[in-house]
């Protein structure tokens, strides 16, 4: 089984609502692991952009832990600093928003380079400049956008710039990749090929994505699956307890949990593996 990369722990978020509050997400648990696509679905306001939120960092739930492992020790978001955690999203996880908002001034590669040097608070030497071009390039050509790198937003396609947006967040290398909504903007095709891209990256990068989507059959594609009703996982991949057990009574084997009508998003399933 591949390594633990989040661990979300009895977490609840609560939001001011009029004199009371309202729960945004009740006592989630939820494990993410390396190499691996895990897809939240749920109905609108059930509370999916407030977990991507908290596992990335963004919001500090009321309690509960979030747990990253990284290379040198395990991090609970929830006791870090705000400047702590602005730095941790520069290296160890990578977002994606729904909106690609790419900066309408630069071209594709400068979206990525820009990106990387904002995350280093000294001068950059040439050598280190030709790196990061590098690597920029080599992630737009991950993405299957290197003829366009020149390109600027205005130039791009939906699509194209998604994928632009999606090689930005790749360039911290980050174990932990947190996607909202990829392919709302995009017809069917183009989100399918979208997902079937966020797939691949994630085994060949190694990462542990975390991704949100309204779309169930693109959510059928995914390694795991659960959803968030009422601020609640209906159920919950591959859950390790703090105890270091993994709770098998919340893993869900996609193969034999799919549900009615959904041969179309077998073959999407099917389309996803190939390209991999
Ligand atoms: N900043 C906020 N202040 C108060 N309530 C909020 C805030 N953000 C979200 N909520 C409420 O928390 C609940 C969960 O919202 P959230 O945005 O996480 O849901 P969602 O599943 O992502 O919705 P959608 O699919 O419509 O984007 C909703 O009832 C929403 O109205």
């Amino acid at each position: 089984m591949n390594s633990v990369v989040l661990q979300m722990h009895e977490v609840t978020l609560t939001y001011p609502d009029g004199d009371g509050r309202l729960t945004a997400l009740d006592a989630v648990d939820l494990t993410v692991r390396r190499g691996e696509l895990t897809a939240i679905t749920g109905p609108s306001g059930s509370g999916k952009s407030s977990l991507l939120a908290v596992a990335s960092g963004l919001i500090r739930p009321d309690s509960g832990k979030v747990l990253l492992h990284r290379q040198g020790g395990v991090l609970d978001l929830c006791e870090l600093s705000r400047a702590e955690l602005t730095a941790l999203r520069r290296t160890d996880v990578g977002i994606v928003f729904q909106q690609p908002n790419l900066v309408s001034g630069l071209t594709a590669v400068e979206q990525l380079e820009v990106t990387e040097r904002l995350g280093q608070h000294r001068w950059i030497g040439p050598r280190r400049r030709r790196e990061i071009r590098r690597r920029a390039l080599d992630l737009l050509d991950a993405v299957g956008v290197a003829d366009r790198a020149t390109a600027r937003p205005d130039r791009l396609s939906g699509g194209q710039r998604q994928r632009v947006n999606i090689a930005r967040a790749l360039m911290g290398r980050p174990g932990l990749l947190v996607v909202d909504e990829p392919t709302s903007a995009l017809d069917t095709e183009r989100g399918a090929a979208v997902m079937a891209l966020l797939a691949r990256l994630t085994a060949e990068r190694d990462a542990a994505t975390l991704l949100v989507t309204h779309d169930r059959l693109h959510a059928s594609t995914a390694d795991h699956r659960a959803e968030v009703v009422d601020g609640r996982l209906t159920c919950r991949p591959g859950v390790v307890r703090l105890d270091g057990q993994c709770d098998e009574s919340h893993f869900v084997d996609q193969s034999g949990s799919r549900d009615g009508g959904e041969t179309a998003a077998a073959d999407v399933a099917a389309g996803v593996r190939q390209s991999r």
